[in-house]
């Protein structure tokens, strides 16, 4: 079996490919981010780099307009089932990495205890407003001014295990706003709650109208309680770079060199400037503005064109590997912008996988995202004894 120097997972956060059998649970019959995507454009989508590895030979219920069939796909195709009871970004890249989420965690659809709020109060010496179920674009529109004067703190959750703190940058500075985050990460850690995740949300513009979130946005995330695929490759010397949300996600664990980046496009580039340059290792790499900018702002045009944007990097991308670089190309949930609700979707994610000079395999529908995670660790020759189901033979076989 082929082994390879350095692999590249590349999370295109949110973007599902057709409602999972257990959609039902979680009111997201029907749901298909891409396909649905694909349909809001006359010709449909415009994708020739993924179209070329496959993405159009993945079987879903809503066909892929414009995204043709290959008879000889350039890369290995699949889609990946969710195991995980959640459908966020912890419970997906958790799975990824060997860790399903078997337990739920809490959400907040009333708002958080007051005495959460109380805590959070006392310590930041500043008022909490919100604490709802909110869009937080809106959040900022509605509330920002308000915020601003009174150097307040906007609270406000979604159907994820999520606490967002939003506040402009001139009136809580971002280095305090994390301060906080980090207070409510160890407060809520320290009591009978489970929260995925605790969201610094800077803002920055003069007055309501032009009131947009900085890319200061932090994650403080749960730190997972058993070993992820992340800390087995540190723990065997395997060089692991986080992109993007990636080092928040795992708080940090098992990563050896983290990037901060401003966009999907400075994500892209970052991956690029990695693959042209000699190197080993695991680059893990999240693009979230599918989902931030576009999925949950349910803004249908932008998520196709964001695509576009990405597969052009992507021909970059693939043009620049060597035979000693493996692509996983995949996703951590749905995010279907045609759907009902600004919530997630759950969904099956694409998978496919490039490795120069390799043809294409159809290795279908796996059971669950950990495949990625366990294919990465049978790369590097690290014993899995956990979940998931390596697919590196059935590729380079
Ligand atoms: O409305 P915004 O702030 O983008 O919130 C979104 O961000 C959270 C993290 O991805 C999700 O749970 C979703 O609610
Ligand atoms: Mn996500
Ligand atoms: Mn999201």
């Amino acid at each position: 079996m082929k082994r390879f120097r350095r692999v590249i997972v590349l999370v295109l956060d949110s973007v599902g490919i057709g409602a999972s059998p257990d959609a039902y649970k979680f009111g997201d019959e029907g749901a298909n981010t891409l396909g649905h995507v694909s349909q809001f454009f006359p010709g449909g989508l415009d994708l020739p780099t993924m179209a070329s590895l496959g993405l159009g030979n993945i079987k879903t219920d809503v066909p892929l307009v414009g995204v043709p069939v290959q008879s000889l796909p350039l890369g290995s195709f699949g889609k990946l089932r969710e195991v995980s009871v959640g459908k966020d970004s912890i419970n997906g890249h958790w799975e990824l990495m060997g860790v399903p989420i078997n337990k739920p965690l809490d959400t907040f659809p009333n708002g958080f205890p007051q005495k959460l709020i109380q805590q959070i109060e006392h310590f930041s010496k500043r008022k909490v407003i919100l604490n709802q179920v909110y869009s937080g674009s809106q959040a900022i529109l509605d509330f920002g001014e308000k915020q601003k004067a009174e150097g307040s703190l906007i609270i406000y959750t979604s159907g994820d295990s999520v606490l967002q703190v939003a506040a402009h940058e001139d009136s809580v500075p971002v280095e305090e706003l994390y301060r906080i985050c980090r207070f409510i990460r160890s407060a809520i850690d320290h009591s009978n709650l489970t929260v995925g995740r605790i969201i610094a949300r800077p803002f920055i513009g003069t007055h309501n109208k032009s009131f947009v979130r900085s890319n200061h946005r932090k994650d403080f995330a749960m730190v997972s309680p058993e070993e992820t695929v992340l800390d087995l490759l540190a723990a065997n010397g395997i060089q692991v770079t986080g992109i993007g949300k990636v080092n928040d996600i795992f708080s940090s664990r098992g990563i050896k060199n983290s990037i901060h980046t401003s966009s999907d496009a400075d994500g892209m580039n970052q991956v690029i400037r990695l693959v042209n340059s000699p190197g080993q290792g695991f680059i893990f790499a999240n693009l979230v503005d599918f989902d931030s900018n576009f999925g949950h702002r349910r803004d249908t045009q932008g998520y196709g064109e964001e695509l576009a944007r990405v597969d052009n990097k992507l021909d970059e991308l693939v043009n620049l590997m060597s035979d000693e670089d493996l692509l996983i190309i995949t996703a951590d949930h749905g995010n279907d912008p045609t759907f009902k609700g600004t919530d997630h979707t759950r969904e099956f994610v694409p998978v496919i996988i490039y490795a120069k000079g390799i043809s294409g395999k159809d290795i279908g529908i796996r059971e669950t995202y950990s495949d990625v995670g366990a294919t990465v660790l049978e790369n590097f020759q690290i014993e899995n004894d956990g979940y998931g189901e390596s697919f590196l033979g059935l590729i380079t076989e």
